[in-house]
């Protein structure tokens, strides 16, 4: 395997082609050629590597150089050289447009990467489809019927939603084994690209420390949070068809969950990861409907200014019930997490941007300090909080005695925030599942059957609340979600750590 950005002899011997099917889109403009731009700019792709654009939008060379062109930024430190690197990575930009069911098109594209692979050893391409999921297979069989590489390998990123429930999910999974093998699908989940998910395996197996609190004997819940400070705005249209609970809940979240609760791999090996993520999902329960409270925003005026409500949303059909907003209780059936309530929470339109984990800890038994900590013992209960975005960071809630004379008892913070330690730019997540991609490295894409599993754990609760027409609580745009949440946390003994710190 070439190990691009680290094995530098390599990199003259083969030819890279990315082509990114959906260049026209807002995902395609948004994060892919940023982050590829990025990986250029940090020269982690090879010598002769060059990006495609292809989608039905008609448009020459130029023309997309100048659409993506607006979208690249000299975000990272070093940017001196950046003007220059930019024009040098937009004139390794080309654009083919195409059908994306059609032979004959992607037979066009592939004739204009073989121009830029002649009299390389090898040629390796790599396709990006950036499109909605209902071509994801047509475009699977023409790209690889009509433009595989011949002398290299050939891989296929592709994108959520996979499927909306355990039939349409194995319905596109057996259409895509039709055309690709499991080792040329890379099935991608963005949040498994983040910074403090990477890190995620390494603090709980690289300290000794952690692991043995690992489990239901010192945790009493964890959270997995996700919200956003804004609406659908201009994807109300897709996100009406599959709602928070497969927008955000079945796939990121879950996947945080799994790494969190699997037991240590045999090695870091990508199927020994993914072997563990599947066992621990498998030990999941059916979530059940009582277990989860959905929420829809509505609109709000606040110092004048009117919120737009999910149902204002002029792509969102009228009268829609799909949620913005879940709140899940989930549990594991397994030796190590018995009892233990998983609380998976994702919400638009909230008053914060936040993604975080929450480790509650138990109390320390014969608390000698209790009248000291005050009557709250959820205040004085040990918290570990791993904060994914915004201002990445992990701390630890502890409690300490205040300094001075007199024993006064305080909860404070053990503190590890990244941009006061390390004093580097993180990568965006897509920078690295492209670069992993690339190399060949599978451990952070999603594997066949731990979707299988995961739809297999949603799909009945989901169908539930769809046959039942569940109605969704409303809430405020810009407010901390329905009133529910807290009564489902109640339920399982839980409080919010979020809301708790933001008092
Ligand atoms: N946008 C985002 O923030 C995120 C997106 N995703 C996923 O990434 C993928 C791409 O997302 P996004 O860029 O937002 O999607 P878009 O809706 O912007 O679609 C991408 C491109 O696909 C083509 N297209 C759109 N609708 C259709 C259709 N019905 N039939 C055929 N072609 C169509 C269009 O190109 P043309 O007309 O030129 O052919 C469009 O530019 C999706 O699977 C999405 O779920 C995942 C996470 C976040
Ligand atoms: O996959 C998705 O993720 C985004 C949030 O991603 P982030 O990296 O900006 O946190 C979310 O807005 C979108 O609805 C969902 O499809």
């Amino acid at each position: 395997m070439q190990v691009y950005g680290l094995q530098e002899e390599n990199w003259n011997e083969s030819a890279l082609s990315i082509v990114v099917v959906g260049a026209s889109g807002d995902l395609a403009k948004k994060k892919i050629f940023p982050a590829l731009f990025a990986l250029y700019y940090q020269d982690m792709l090879p010598n002769h590597f060059r990006v495609f654009g292809y989608a039905r939008s008609k448009m020459s060379d130029e023309e997309f150089r100048e659409l993506i062109g607006g979208s690249l930024t000299c975000r990272l430190s070093d940017s001196k050289d950046c003007g220059r690197k930019m024009d040098d990575f937009l004139s390794r930009c080309f654009y083919q447009p195409g059908q994306y069911a059609s032979d004959e098109d992607f037979g066009a594209l592939a004739a204009r990467m073989s121009e830029g692979e002649a009299g390389l050893a090898a040629a390796d391409r790599l396709f990006y489809l950036s499109i909605p999921p209902n071509i994801f297979t047509a475009v699977a069989g023409a790209a690889s019927r009509a433009a595989s590489s011949q002398t290299g390998w050939t891989r296929m990123i592709v994108e959520k939603p996979f499927g909306k429930d355990s039939e349409s999910f194995k319905q596109l999974s057996d259409e895509l084994y039709q055309h690709l093998r499991e080792d040329q699908i890379y099935r991608i989940d963005h949040y498994l690209g983040k910074e403090l998910i990477e890190n995620l395996t390494v603090l709980r197996f690289a300290n000794l420390v952690f692991e043995p609190l690992w489990s239901r004997q010192y945790i009493r819940n964890v959270q997995v949070i996700f919200s956003e400070n804004f609406g659908t705005e201009g994807r109300g249209g897709y996100f009406d068809q599959y709602g928070i609970v497969r927008d955000v809940i079945q796939n990121h979240l879950l996947q945080i969950m799994a790494l969190f609760a699997m037991e240590q791999p045999a090695s870091l090996d990508a199927e020994d990861i993914r072997n563990e993520k599947v066992k621990v999902l498998k030990s999941i329960q059916q979530v059940r409907l009582e277990d989860c409270v959905l929420g829809q925003y509505r609109s709000r005026t606040t110092k004048g200014t009117t919120l737009p409500g999910y149902l204002d949303d002029d792509t969102v059909p009228p009268n829609s019930i799909t949620p913005t907003f879940a709140a899940c209780a989930v549990f594991v059936n397994n030796a190590r997490w018995d009892g233990v309530p998983f609380l998976l929470k994702a919400g638009k339109a909230l008053h914060s941007r936040v993604a975080e984990i929450r480790v509650q800890f138990r109390h320390v038994p014969g608390n000698l300090y209790r009248n000291k900590l005050g009557v709250d013992l959820d205040k004085a209960t040990n918290e570990l909080v791993i904060r994914i975005q915004p201002n990445e960071g992990i701390y630890m809630k502890i409690n300490n005695k205040v300094p001075g004379l007199g024993l006064r008892i305080d909860s404070t913070r053990l503190d590890l925030t990244y941009k006061a330690k390390y004093d580097t730019h993180l990568p965006d997540a897509y920078e690295r599942l492209i670069l992993d991609c690339i190399n060949g490295d599978r451990r952070l894409f999603i594997r066949n059957d731990e979707l299988e599993v995961a739809w297999e754990k949603f799909t009945p609760v989901l169908k539930e609340i769809e046959q039942r027409g569940v109605q969704p609580e409303l809430y405020p745009y810009g407010s901390r979600g329905p009133v529910g949440a807290h009564y489902l946390a109640a339920k399982h003994g839980v409080r919010w750590g979020d809301l708790v710190d933001d008092e």
